[in-house]
């Protein structure tokens, strides 16, 4: 069955589903093959059977990294990322958490999101990294998306800059030249999505980001991502209690799948945790590591929500 959209480069873009308005600037030539992707880039990807909202998205990524590979060629943003200093230990800080049975916190920041619309504003990143640091949060995620998230470079560099957390790089990776680009940013783990990406395409990111000393999150969202997220090396297991379709939160999600996860795996409970009992009920499911966003960041007093949930398990 072909239930995937596959061009040979990322170059042409015929076939590409109708997103917001397209802000290519009006000197460059849309559709311009663009010289430097690499011969070995992976077809586009699109799988059609995934919600709209996720395949419009994905156009859209693959439309920028055709955008910034142009304007940034393979060879110099890879010579960025292998500059860019060390890395800090994105697992390593979760385990710790959870080796002084602390829950390990993933505190995210984003200025808005598809499902919330604007969540915070003003949006400060700084200042928000320090907030959550204060709490007790082991890692933080920063999205960088700016189109559908109201995300930049710039929030991950001033978050990371602002505390000495380890930062995910929250955002659509469908291609190497973006793992590169999120360690010249800073970024210590990038996220893969299962459900976006074939199993020789997360491979192939995978084998980048460790190549950088980066940490893998891989994130699923069934019994079947579940058990492709197995098939790559990365201990860091990330089960969306988000609805693709629905765009709604569901946190039986992960209580269905996180007992499918072995031991020597880490499983990481994403979205829809607001309360105390929401982490309560994660953790009684096996998951001790949450990734939380939306919550904390309607709130006024940022710090005392991210400790209540750090204190919550
Ligand atoms: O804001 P929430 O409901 O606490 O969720 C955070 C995080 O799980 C969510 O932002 C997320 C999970 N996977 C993603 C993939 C892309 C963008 C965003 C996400």
């Amino acid at each position: 069955m072909n239930d995937t959209l596959t061009m040979n480069t990322l170059g042409n873009t015929p076939g590409h589903p109708a997103g917001p308005a397209s802000d290519t600037p009006p000197d460059e030539a849309p559709g311009a093959a663009p010289a430097s992707f690499p011969a070995s880039s992976p077809a586009l990807h699109i799988p059609q059977d995934l919600p709209d909202t996720l395949q419009r998205i994905l156009a859209d990524k693959y439309e920028e990294v055709r955008e910034r590979s142009a304007a940034t060629p393979l060879a110099e943003i890879e010579r960025r990322a292998r500059g860019a200093g060390p890395t800090r230990d994105f697992t390593g800080a979760l385990c710790h958490a959870l080796a002084e049975d602390r829950i390990g916190l993933i505190a995210e920041m984003k200025q808005s999101s598809p499902s919330g619309g604007r969540i915070r504003d003003p949006y400060e990143p700084a200042g928000l990294a320090r907030a959550y640091e204060t709490a007790g949060a082991a890692c933080l995620s920063v999205l960088t998306d700016s189109r559908w998230f109201g995300g930049a470079p710039e929030h991950l560099k001033e978050a990371r800059a602002a505390c000495a957390l380890p930062v995910l790089r929250k955002d659509f990776c469908v291609h190497p030249w973006q793992v590169f680009e999120s360690r010249a940013m800073g970024a210590d783990c990038v996220l893969l999505i299962m459900a976006a990406l074939t199993d020789a395409m997360a491979q192939e990111l995978e084998e980048v980001a460790r190549s950088l000393d980066m940490a893998v999150l891989a994130e699923a969202h069934d019994e079947r991502e579940l058990q492709r997220a197995f098939g790559l090396q990365t201990r860091l297991i990330g089960i969306n209690n988000r609805d693709l379709r629905t765009l709604r939160t569901d946190l039986a999600t992960a209580e269905a799948l996180v007992p499918h996860v072995p031991a020597d795996r880490i499983p990481v409970a994403e979205s829809g945790v607001r309360t105390p009992d929401d982490v309560r009920r994660m953790s009684a499911a096996g998951a001790r590591c949450l990734l939380v966003g939306e919550h904390l960041l309607r709130q006024t007093d940022v710090t005392s929500a991210a400790r209540a949930l750090v204190e919550a398990g």
